[in-house]
């Protein structure tokens, strides 16, 4: 989850705190699940059961740093623009892999994974277009749309689950994903907005 629990508009706030050294313990902690994920993607293409109960572990530990990489900000004062930025990277490039590897594997829909990394992609871009009015943190929503996504991929990754209980996960998380895509067009609006306004004054 994003590291941090601030808007794009409270950067006068941010500005006044003390500066906080950007290789702090939940950025390192982020940057690990980044590393994680190439390891991920390999094991889930290895043969045999052994390494796919791997690929499903990694993916685990790899997903529940995301909640601590949140945690380990807000509660020791360490959110910082590059963890903003770096959190909902990692967690699209940890998604990514595994939509990508599982339809490469044939085992899930291309159309699903093009909808969500569609959207993934158009967000990120959407935060760097709009990087010098503020940065566009995870909302709430966002943060819903991961959980779902995770545990569709781990109903794909884990053996046995009945496909439509995996459909119908991974329906939830397509709509989620699509409809918070569209909340963080609307908050990029306004954020452009309001430093218009700001500037005009
Ligand atoms: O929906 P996004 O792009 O803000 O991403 C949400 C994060 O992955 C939550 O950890």
């Amino acid at each position: 989850m994003t590291n941090t629990p601030e808007t794009g508009t409270d950067q006068t706030a941010a500005a006044t705190r003390p500066k906080v050294s950007v290789w702090n313990i939940a950025n390192v902690v982020t940057v690990i699940r980044l590393a994680m994920v190439p390891f991920f993607a390999f094991c889930l293409f290895l043969p045999g059961p052994g390494w796919r109960v791997t690929a499903l572990v990694v993916f685990l530990v790899a997903s529940l740093t995301d909640l601590l990489d949140g945690e380990l900000a807000r509660r020791y004062g360490l959110v910082t623009d590059f963890g903003k930025i770096a959190d909902p990277i990692a967690d699209k490039a940890l998604i990514g892999a595994a939509l990508i590897s599982l339809s490469a594997l044939d085992e899930l829909a291309w159309w699903v994974t093009i909808v969500i990394l569609g959207r993934e992609l158009g967000v990120t871009l959407l935060r760097f277009a709009v990087i010098r009015h503020g940065v566009i943190p995870a909302s709430y929503g966002g943060k819903v749309k991961t959980v779902l996504q995770i545990a569709a991929i781990v109903s794909y990754m884990w053996p046995g689950v009945p496909e439509p209980i995996r459909w119908t996960v991974m329906g939830a998380a397509v709509v989620v994903t699509v409809g918070t895509g569209l909340d963080y067009v609307i908050r990029a609006v306004k954020l452009r907005q309001v430093a218009k306004r700001a500037r005009a004054q």
